[in-house]
């Protein structure tokens, strides 16, 4: 558990900027975490009645000064070992975050630095942790299986130890219980993903689910199946995961996703069985990418939500 909270005492936030885009094969969500600074998050939080403190960005190679050649070192997991570096500093960050009593607020970036998050959280967790995946996508490829070999779509797989990532041990995390696993709002999977899916032990709740039972119960559920006896939950949003004419400014838009209202209510749920019972010990906020964005809008949605998921409410 992340420290006592019981909706009057304001959990305090650390935000953590990780301006990675080796994951993504368009450039741009490198520039996330600022637009997002801009966007006022720290306003938006205060608005939560969070107490927030910035901790600035990781530094992150760039490709223009990187030695590594796509595909060479690792196969078909482009700037495998660059993201590796960079995801590995970022654990170490999200487990002592935790360790002060505080919530990582992790902002790309693209969706790989969430192998950081994901192994900082689950440090010091004796009963592992779950994971909520608010994605378009399912981020479930292996270096196998992928047909883009960028690893913003390798994420989840790589902390469930799937294929090749079995062997890398700062991507391989035990402590992230599949079973504890739900990805909410999917819409695009590749082939071999779809299969590698069906076979694991994670629940998928797809658009499909949201059409049919309504964001709420959706989310209710997710968050009954990922807390399940572990010690809390990683909150991974990319921003993708709502319908592009919300936010235009994502690299790999899919159609058909869920609406403004939708995702509010999901993190809202989020913050509320949060005050009950205090499950949250990180989130991730991901794949703004303000090149591709009108007006900043991506950037403050993707500010307002995770306000949302930090208790603030319209009353
Ligand atoms: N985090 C993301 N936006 N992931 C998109 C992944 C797209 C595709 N499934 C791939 O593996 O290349
Ligand atoms: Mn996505
Ligand atoms: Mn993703």
């Amino acid at each position: 558990m992340t420290g006592d909270h019981d909706g009057t005492t304001a959990r305090t936030v650390r935000v953590l900027g990780a301006p990675l885009d080796l994951g993504a094969n368009r450039r741009g969500v490198d520039m996330g975490p600022s637009a997002i600074r801009y966007a006022d998050i720290e306003a938006e939080l205060a608005a939560a009645g969070i107490n927030c403190t910035d901790a600035g960005d990781l530094s992150v190679p760039r490709l223009e000064t990187s030695s590594a050649t796509s595909g060479e070192t690792t196969r078909n997991a482009n700037y495998l070992d660059e993201i590796g570096q960079v995801t590995e500093t970022l654990a170490t960050e999200v487990a002592g975050t935790i360790d002060e009593g505080a919530v990582p607020l992790v902002l790309g970036g693209d969706h790989a630095v969430a192998m950081g998050s994901m192994f900082g959280a689950a440090r010091n967790a004796e009963d592992g942790i779950g994971v909520i995946w608010f994605d378009a996508h399912g981020d479930y490829n292996t270096p196998e299986t992928s047909p883009s070999g960028n690893v913003h779509g390798m994420p989840l797989a790589a902390a469930h130890g799937r294929g090749e990532f079995a062997d890398v041990e700062w991507a391989d995390t035990p402590a992230v219980s599949e079973e504890n696993t739900v990805l909410v709002g999917i819409r695009s999977l590749d082939d071999e993903e779809r299969v590698a899916l069906r076979e694991s032990e994670a629940t998928v709740f797809t658009m499909r689910e949201i059409d049919e039972c309504g964001i709420t119960a959706v989310v209710e559920d997710a968050l009954e199946i990922a807390t399940d006896g572990v010690d809390g939950i990683h909150v991974s949003l990319d921003l993708d995961w709502l319908d592009p004419t919300v936010v235009p400014g994502v690299g790999t838009p899919v159609r058909g996703g869920v609406n403004y209202r939708e995702a509010h209510a999901a993190l809202e749920l989020v913050a509320e069985r949060d005050r009950e019972s205090d499950l949250l010990r990180s989130i991730d906020v991901v794949e703004v990418n303000p090149i591709l964005d009108r007006d900043n809008r991506t950037a403050e949605v993707a500010a307002e939500l995770a306000a949302s998921a930090f208790g603030k409410r319209i009353l």
